[in-house]
């Protein structure tokens, strides 16, 4: 169940601004506790005083005192009632959105190491229904506890003040409850975890249907996914069932062992009326506070399996929020340029992994560096590590001088931007997407910063222009435009470093052409990397590195490269057909050579 203090001061956390509903709630529950036990003592008044032959003649005349009585404590308990269930709903609902709040902005900031190791679906799970098991324990169980340690001790001052040896046989089933609730709490906290993580791994299996419908569709794999579902489904069915069926028998042998109970109460009770050690109205009103006292002893189990629910769903929370943040270094060292330098770099995601090994090179400010590889020879890979998504573990990454662990990380952010191989947009206007790097450019600038990614044609051919949603609401945009479009938000960041991570990969040669003719007086202001497998992608850069399983193999100009013979020339040879010399003789009138 992990450290008390930790989950108090989560508690406390997710707790702000419902503190003065929590005290409301308090006082409106012992009030309408204190209310509804003077009833039996009412009723048995009534019944020895009044309605006896020698009662109290001034209250027989007026038996409709006593209605009133009963009238006004029932109008005072419904406005407590009111104030109890209204404050419950407001601090229940401002408690669970502290926590999806706190939880949201925590997620965001966790590495990407971090979100390597998790599921979506668990992470989902997690940000709702465990939060909704938490919020649901605080707000009702919770109070319930309080209710239930008012009733019970007023339930027990009544009837101790009636009959001592009745009140301490009601008494000696209390601990039977306990001690069964107990047992039944921990094979329902071991049941709920099973069950709870079947239910991430069932959101998992439809979150990445839902993303990878196309896939599904494209390889005919719908048998082979519903059932997978089914076989998910099936898991989560039955442990739900076993937990439900393990909760059923709780309840029935607590109905059992409580039943018992108010058999022998009023079993004794009326054996001792009958002996007269107790009048007919206190064996009334005893019977009823008894039924009171049984079921907070019940209810005292509930909220035991409860909370061993509970317990599971705030471990789970706990696990997010106890996961480091990146750190995000404020106050570190800003480099005065942004040359970048990668010297004696190795690097593995996962230990005894090698992604990189002994990579070193450099890249002049306002220069373009392409790089050239297969697939997974760690392209992508180097500008994780320039872009500090993943900690360094051998030799050193530096921009302008300066190692990128001394620079904060918003700064690395915001100055190298990046266009990835296959970009995610948001289900936002297009406008908002290419804004989403800088939220306060004007509509000119996105439009002319669409128009040098070749996108703009495109966007105002659609029936909204800028304002199209994109994705699952809207317009779903091909690859090469969504590439478009992502070139576009980069530019718009007007970062002094640029990525192009395979990021014209999916539109056709000409209009790669076109986009690098149009980026050239922005390429030329900045330090760029381009990533491509095309070599007419690359050609003009004014240096090139080849990339094999980690390694660099070959390092110069086109001219350099082609010169030297080695996989360069080779990949060229292959790629150099019809089309390409074509293309060569149009967008090869280079700047680097
Ligand atoms: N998050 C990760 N965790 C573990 N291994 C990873 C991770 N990302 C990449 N890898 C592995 O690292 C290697 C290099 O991947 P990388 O994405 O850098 O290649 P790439 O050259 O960009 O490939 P491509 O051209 O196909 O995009 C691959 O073997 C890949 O499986």
């Amino acid at each position: 169940m992990g450290d008390k203090n930790g989950k108090i001061q989560l508690i406390l956390r997710f707790s702000k601004g419902t503190r003065g509903c929590f005290i409301i709630i308090l006082l409106a529950s012992l009030a309408s506790t204190l209310l509804n036990s003077l009833i039996p003592r009412i009723f048995g008044f009534t019944i020895d005083r009044v309605l006896v032959e020698d009662g109290i003649p001034y209250l027989k005349e007026h038996i409709w005192l006593i209605s009133l009585e009963v009238i006004g404590i029932a109008l005072v308990n419904g406005i407590m009632i009111y104030l109890y269930r209204s404050q419950t709903a407001k601090a229940g609902e401002t408690f669970a959105k502290n926590m999806r709040d706190i939880l949201f902005a925590h997620v965001q900031r966790l590495p990407m190491k971090w979100h390597d190791g998790v599921q979506t679906g668990d992470i989902i799970q997690r940000c709702t229904a465990d939060v909704e098991t938490i919020r649901n324990f605080v707000v009702t169980q919770v109070l319930e506890v309080f209710r239930t340690v008012f009733l019970l001790v007023v339930s027990l001052a009544m009837m101790l003040t009636m009959n001592m040896k009745l009140t301490v046989v009601a008494l000696a089933f209390t601990p039977v409850v306990v001690l069964y609730s107990g047992i039944f709490y921990h094979l329902i906290a071991k049941n709920y975890t099973a069950a709870d993580e079947a239910e991430g791994d069932l959101s998992t299996v439809v979150q990445e249907n839902a993303t990878g419908v196309r896939v599904v569709r494209a390889f005919g794999r719908e048998r082979f996914e519903i059932d997978q579902f089914d076989e998910k489904n099936e898991i989560f069915a039955r442990l739900w069932i076993r937990l439900g069926t393990l909760s059923g028998l709780y309840w029935a042998v607590g109905d059992l062992i409580t039943g018992l109970q108010v058999l022998v109460i009023v079993t004794l009770g009326a054996i001792e009326a009958v002996h007269g050690s107790i009048t007919a109205g206190e064996f009334i009103a005893f019977a009823s506070y008894n039924t009171t006292l049984v079921w907070p002893v019940r209810s005292l189990g509930r909220i035991l399996s409860e909370m061993s629910k509970t317990g599971v769903s705030f471990d789970r929370v706990n696990y997010i929020l106890d996961s480091a943040e990146e750190e995000m270094g404020e106050g570190g060292v800003i480099p005065e340029h942004t040359e970048i330098a990668f010297d004696h770099v190795s690097f593995g995601y996962e230990e005894n992994q090698s992604v990189l090994e002994d990579v070193s090179f450099h890249i002049k400010e306002g220069t373009t560096c392409g790089i050239l590889g297969g697939t997974g020879s760690g392209k992508t890979t180097i500008v994780h590590l320039l872009d500090r998504l993943y900690e360094l573990e051998k030799g050193t990454v530096q921009i302008g001088g300066v190692d990128i662990r001394d620079i904060p990380r918003s700064w690395i952010r915001s100055h190298v931007g990046m266009v990835l191989q296959e970009p995610f947009l948001f289900s936002r206007t297009i406008r908002d997407n290419i804004a989403a790097a800088n939220p306060d450019a004007t509509m000119n600038e996105i439009r002319e910063a669409a128009r040098i990614a070749c996108v703009d044609d495109a966007i105002m051919a659609f029936p909204d222009g800028y304002d199209t949603i994109v994705g699952e609401r809207g317009v779903t945009l091909s690859g090469g435009q969504r590439q478009r479009v992502a070139i576009a938000r980069m530019l718009i960041a007007k970062a002094p470093i640029m990525i192009f991570d395979d990021s014209l990969s999916a539109v056709d040669a000409d209009t790669d052409v076109r986009i690098r003719r149009a980026l050239r007086s922005k390429m030329k202001e900045a330090t760029v990397i381009l990533i491509s497998h095309r070599i007419t992608t690359l050609m003009e850069a004014n240096q090139i590195l080849v990339l094999n399983h980690g390694v660099i193999e070959e390092c110069g100009t086109h001219q350099q490269l082609i010169r030297h013979g080695g996989i360069y020339q080779k990949i060229y040879e292959i790629q150099l057909n019809q089309d390409d010399r074509r293309l060569l003789s149009e967008g090869g009138d280079s700047d680097a050579e």
